[in-house]
C-alpha cells in the first residue's frame, strides 16, 4: 500500500457523511480477509449447490458476513479501517491512482451493440432496472447535470449512450431493464441486447449493476446478477438512493442491502465490490471513482 493511496483513502474517508442512522459500516461489521482479484469474481453455479447434505449439515448462521473485496497488489493483511472505502467493502490498492474527472463528452447513442464505437478503449457499463438512478449516476460522477438524461417516469433512455471521460475511458449509459409498461416501441429487446452488448464486449472493464437500496430486493435484480456471475462478467454492485431514510413503511436501506447481500452470498462464492451511493447527496462519488480508477489501471497494463 503506498503512501499515496494511504492518503487518498484518509481524505474520502473525512469527506464522507455517513448518515447517522446507517449502520453499515465496514467498521462496524466482521470482516473476512478473503482476496478477490478484480475480474475472477467466484460464482457459485446455482445448479451445483450439494443435493446429498446430509442431515447433521448445519447452514451458515444467519447474521450478515462482510467480504471484502481485495484487488490485486495487496494482501489481505495489509487491509485495515483506514484502507477500506467508507459504505462499502473495497479495499484500495496500489493500482487506485488520479480519479478527477476534467473532461467528459457526449460520444454517441447506439441502437444495437455493433454500433458502439470501436475504439478499444477501457468502458464501464451503468446497468440497472428502470428508474434505478442509472443516468442520474452518471451525472453525479462526472458533475454535470444533464449530459444523461434523466426523468421520473421509467424507460427514460433507450439507446446505449457512450461518454468519453477524460479522453482515456468510458461510462456507457444503459436501457433500464424490468419496464414492463413501456410502451412496445421503447422496450429493449433484453434477450438479443445482452448477448450482442455483454458476451463481446473485451474492452468491459467491469458492469456497474445498480440496486434501488430503498426498495427490498427485487427478482429481477437478482436474476440479473446471477446472469453477469455465469458469464463471468465482473461486476459492482453500486447501492442507490441510499438518502432515502423516510420511508413511511418498509425497510431503511441499509437492511434492503442486507437482504440483498444475503441472497447474493447463495450464489457468489466471494462477495463482488459493492458501494452505497446517493445522487442526490453526492455520497459514494468520490469512492466509487476512486474504485474505478484501480479497476481501470489494472486492466490497463
Ligand atoms: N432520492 C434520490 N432520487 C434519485 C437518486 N438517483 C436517481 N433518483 C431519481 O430517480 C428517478 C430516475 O432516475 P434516472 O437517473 O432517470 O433513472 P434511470 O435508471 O436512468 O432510468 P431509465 O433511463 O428509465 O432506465 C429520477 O426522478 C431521479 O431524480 C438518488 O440517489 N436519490
Ligand atoms: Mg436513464
Amino acid at each position: 500500500m503506498t503512501a499515496l493511496v494511504r492518503r487518498a483513502v484518509m481524505k474520502l474517508s473525512l469527506q464522507f457523511q455517513t448518515p447517522s442512522s446507517l449502520s453499515l459500516s465496514p467498521s462496524s461489521l466482521s470482516i473476512s480477509k478473503t482476496p478477490t482479484p478484480p475480474s475472477l469474481f467466484s460464482f457459485r453455479h446455482p445448479l451445483s449447490h450439494s443435493t446429498h447434505a446430509s442431515k447433521t449439515t448445519t447452514s451458515p448462521p444467519p447474521s450478515f458476513e462482510f467480504q471484502l473485496f481485495i484487488p490485486p497488489g495487496i494482501e489481505p493483511d495489509e487491509v485495515n479501517d483506514s484502507t477500506v472505502l467508507p459504505g462499502s467493502n473495497i479495499a484500495v490498492g496500489p493500482y487506485a491512482g488520479d480519479s478527477h474527472i476534467k473532461d467528459v463528452q457526449f460520444v454517441k447513442s447506439s441502437a444495437r451493440a455493433r454500433d458502439c464505437p470501436k475504439d478499444n478503449r477501457p468502458e464501464f457499463a451503468v446497468l440497472g432496472r428502470s428508474n434505478v438512478g442509472k443516468s442520474s449516476l452518471i451525472n453525479s460522477l462526472v458533475r454535470k447535470k444533464e449530459i444523461a438524461l434523466t426523468s421520473k417516469k421509467p424507460g427514460k433512455t433507450q439507446l446505449i449512450n457512450h461518454f468519453l471521460v477524460n479522453k482515456s475511458w468510458y461510462l456507457v449509459d444503459l436501457p433500464g431493464y424490468g419496464f414492463a409498461k413501456a410502451p412496445e416501441a421503447a422496450k429493449t429487446d433484453w434477450s438479443s441486447f445482452t448477448k450482442g452488448y455483454f458476451l463481446n464486449k473485451s474492452t468491459l472493464v467491469a458492469v456497474l449493476l445498480l440496486i434501488d437500496a430503498s426498495v427490498p430486493p427485487q427478482k429481477i435484480d437478482l436474476d440479473c446478477a446471477n446472469w453477469l456471475g455465469r458469464n463471468n462478467i465482473p461486476i459492482t454492485f453500486v447501492f442507490t438512493k441510499c438518502d432515502k431514510m423516510k420511508v413511511a413503511k418498509g425497510k431503511r436501506p441499509d437492511e434492503n442491502i442486507r437482504d440483498f447481500q444475503e441472497l447474493i452470498r447463495q450464489n457468489y462464492k466471494q462477495h463482488p465490490p459493492w458501494i452505497m451511493t446517493s445522487s442526490a447527496t453526492g455520497m459514494g462519488r468520490d469512492e466509487l471513482l476512486l474504485h474505478m480508477s484501480q479497476l481501470r489501471n489494472y486492466w490497463d497494463q
